[in-house]
């Protein structure tokens, strides 16, 4: 079977100025993820090594260049679900890491768990002998800037959520199994503790061999209302896998 791997920098706005190096990113991300594929690895190597790369990139609301949470400091989610077994792992509010989706990897193979959060997936990242990093070196000037504009008293709520730029990709390696990963720092100036969409199974993503992979992004807390991730595939199952079917009926 042919490989494939389709990647996405996130929904929301993108300023002129960010335009080149957002799609730069993405580009950069899939070509990582598609060699991979080509030499012969699984969809799941794909999906993470994509992701791992917008991660690095401070283009992207995931790793470095996250945005902040009420206090200014990053908090990430992240998922990885494998389509031939459904076996996933997932993280949220993990901080000083460099990449959440590598730790969401690890969730899945070394635990009996699917999702670990803040405390607990500190304590199994130091286990795994994930680095911590100092959460410095996660915020850009970007969105520190961002941070402080919807601190002020005067902002306009319209706005406060149009950056968005959540990381995802689904893929199929040559034996025909899929996968999807999702990694974000959520929402501008969220709730210390606020979990979105991306690190619950169903809503930031679902892989199944049978029907196919989604990574979502967007409004969280809307994604979550209707499970999202398994609803487009739910739909993809009933239209036989029309995506232009599927966009009608969640539309
Ligand atoms: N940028 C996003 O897609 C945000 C993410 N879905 C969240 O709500 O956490």
């Amino acid at each position: 079977m042919k490989p494939v791997i389709v990647v996405h920098g996130g929904a929301g706005r993108i300023f002129k100025e960010r335009e080149e190096g957002c799609r730069a990113g993405t580009v950069r991300a899939a070509l990582q993820g598609y060699g991979v594929l080509k030499r012969g690895g699984s969809a799941v190597d794909a999906v993470e090594e994509a992701v791992q790369s917008m991660e690095d990139d401070p283009h992207f609301n995931a790793g470095c260049g996250s945005v902040l949470n009420e206090k200014g400091e990053v908090e990430m989610d992240a998922i990885i679900m494998d389509g031939k077994n459904l076996d996933s792992g997932a993280v949220s509010a993990v901080k000083c890491i460099a990449n959440p989706v590598k730790l969401a990897r690890l969730v899945m193979e070394k635990t009996k768990h699917m999702l670990l959060t803040d405390q607990g997936a500190h304590l199994f990242a130091r286990a795994m002998g994930i680095p911590e990093i100092p959460g410095e070196k996660l915020v850009t000037e970007r969105s520190r800037e961002r941070w402080r504009k919807n601190l002020e008293p005067d902002f306009n709520p319209e706005d406060f959520q149009k950056d968005l730029g959540t990381v995802g990709a689904v893929a199929i390696d040559s034996e025909g199994n899929v996968a999807c990963a999702t990694s974000t720092g959520g929402l501008s100036n969220k709730l210390i503790g606020r979990v979105g969409d991306t690190p619950c199974i169903g809503s930031g993503g679902y892989a199944d061999n049978h029907s196919g992979a989604t990574s979502t992004t967007g409004h969280g807390e809307s994604i979550m209302k209707v499970v999202l991730a398994r609803l487009i595939l739910y739909h993809m199952e009933q239209e036989s896998c029309s995506f232009g079917a599927v966009q009608c009926n969640l539309l």
